[in-house]
């Protein structure tokens, strides 16, 4: 988990100095003060860190007056990122080669085949899925036991949606989700709504 200091702060309260003792464990000293957790002048070479960690490389991050550094294995770094939206000093190269690996990654979702629908869209429709008027798109309610439940359900979803790069339209309220999941970049359903539409009967099992 990437820790700005913001989020630390207001995120972790009083835990700030498990955080800090945690992120000691890393080989970093860190010392929390009212500002947030201030790492100590240790730096750190980016070489030695791959060889050190095995492909991952450091990505630093700044807010305020302090610096928070996490090691991510880059596959991480655009959620880390996203999830954060503090615009990293990491090697612009480095982020662009990722984005532009990630924009060649999009390109290859299509939409679904005549076969496709037949095969794993029909699954889902028997599952309680609908069709969307007007709009190529699939759509469920999903009453969960109480709220709880409800964003537990959603907390999933949202990690795989980063991961996956393939983002629900959705609503909740109290124990209710309702979801609807098209692929914007092909104007309709493609395999990652598949993907996530599985993912949720999964989940929702799990949780009943
Ligand atoms: C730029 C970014 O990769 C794209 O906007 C991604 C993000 N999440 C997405 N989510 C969905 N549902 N459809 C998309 O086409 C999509 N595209």
């Amino acid at each position: 988990m990437l820790l700005t200091n913001k989020c630390a702060q207001h995120g972790l309260g009083m835990g700030f100095q498990k955080v800090a003792s945690l992120l000691n464990k890393r080989t970093y000293s860190w010392v929390v003060t009212a500002a947030g957790l201030k790492l100590t002048t240790k730096t750190f070479n980016a070489a030695e860190s791959r060889g050190k960690w095995g492909g991952s490389v450091p990505l630093w991050c700044s807010s305020n007056r302090y610096v928070s550094s996490v090691l991510y294995p880059t596959s991480t770094k655009a959620a880390a990122t996203a999830a954060t939206g503090v615009i990293s000093n990491y090697n612009r190269q480095q982020a662009l080669t990722l984005t532009t690996k990630a924009a060649t990654k999009r390109k290859m979702v299509a939409k679904l085949t005549e076969q496709e629908r037949c095969e794993k869209l029909q699954p889902l429709l028997d599952a309680g899925w609908t069709l969307v008027e007007g709009r190529d798109a699939i759509y469920k309610e999903f009453q969960l036991k109480d709220f709880n439940q409800a964003f537990s359900l959603m907390t999933g979803v949202a990690l795989l949606a980063e991961k996956i790069n393939h983002h629900p339209e959705w609503f909740n309220c109290y124990n209710k989700v309702q979801v609807t999941l098209s692929t914007h970049d092909v104007n309709g359903l493609s395999s990652q709504d598949i993907r996530m539409a599985n993912y949720l009967e999964a989940q929702v099992k799990l949780l009943n």
